[in-house]
């Protein structure tokens, strides 16, 4: 008598694990018909119940969740005022990047008026880097946020602190490094006619930027350089010659200008 009663609960039980698996392969079958952009007509009212089985998947996200070897990543440095800016600009437009400035990043973190923004403030008007683990956690915020996989990172790394700093909290290296060469003269004519209102744009401030970019940048630009990934461009030209040879170094990259072929 025993063993018939486990009988049947060994049957209920199979039963049950059958019927499961069974809403499990329709609703698998349901998902990979939409996958492929066809409509589901299903008659059986029974399938509705499978509506409730994504609730066991994983969410998807719409955010990258790790950086992968084949995302583009260019590095953008420069001296203060050499234009790094205003290239970036043209690469977006022609070649879909997307810009993410750690500049700018830093400027918005400072209009939001937190004490981390008041700190950078403080950095900036000294002509100080801000340190690496702040930059790079507003770069990583960006690069999430983007959904993008070709990314123009302008004004980092700035120094080996910052290039040590994503290595460890992003994993990723860049692809190409592409360094703006200016003379000093020239960037100081740049940046004192920018008129933007940046607290960083007088002279006594570009001259602190100028030391720290000898002293710290120029090291990173070196260690990219033996590593074969830095490309010098002479930024002392007009934009359009300038970007010229920015454009030489994307078709040595295999990438061509939107609208043309498939990047
Ligand atoms: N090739 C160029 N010839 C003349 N002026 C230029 C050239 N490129 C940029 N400029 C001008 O120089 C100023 C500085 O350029 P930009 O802001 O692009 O430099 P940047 O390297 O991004 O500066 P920063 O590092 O301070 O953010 C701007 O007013 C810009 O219009
Ligand atoms: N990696 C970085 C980039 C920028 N900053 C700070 C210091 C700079 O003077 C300022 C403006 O940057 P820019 O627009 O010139 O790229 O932002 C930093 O500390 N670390």
């Amino acid at each position: 008598m025993a063993s018939n009663g486990a009988c049947d609960t060994m049957r209920v039980f199979l039963l049950a694990v059958g019927c499961w698996l069974n809403l499990l392969i329709k609703y698998y079958a349901m998902e990979s018909r939409a996958n492929h952009n066809q409509v589901s007509h299903c008659p059986n009212k029974c399938l509705s119940c499978v509506q409730w089985l994504p609730l066991f998947k994983k969410k998807k996200q719409n955010s990258i969740e790790k950086f992968q070897n084949h995302d583009i990543i260019v590095y953008v440095l420069g001296g203060p005022g050499c234009g790094k800016g205003t290239q970036c600009s043209k690469i977006v437009e022609d070649f879909g990047f997307i810009h993410l400035s750690a500049g700018e990043l830093l400027e918005t973190e400072v209009k939001t008026g937190s004490e981390t923004g008041k700190m950078i403030q403080e950095f900036k008007k000294e002509g100080k880097l801000v340190p690496s683990e702040v930059v790079v956690k507003l770069l990583k915020q960006a690069m999430q946020r983007s959904g993008n996989r070709k990314f123009l990172i302008d004004g980092f790394p700035r120094n080996e602190e910052n290039r040590l700093t994503a290595e460890k909290m992003l994993g990723i290296q860049p692809t190409i490094v592409l360094v703006f060469d200016c003379s000093e003269e020239e960037m100081i004519r740049r940046v004192m006619q920018r008129n933007q209102g940046r607290v960083d744009d007088n002279m006594d401030t570009i001259r602190k930027r100028l030391k720290v970019y000898k002293e710290s940048t120029l090291p990173v630009i070196d260690y990219y350089a033996k590593k074969g990934k830095a490309r010098k461009i002479n930024a002392e030209r007009p934009v359009e010659e300038v970007f010229r040879s920015v454009e030489a170094v994307f078709s040595e990259l295999g990438l061509v200008k939107r609208g043309k072929t498939i990047v």
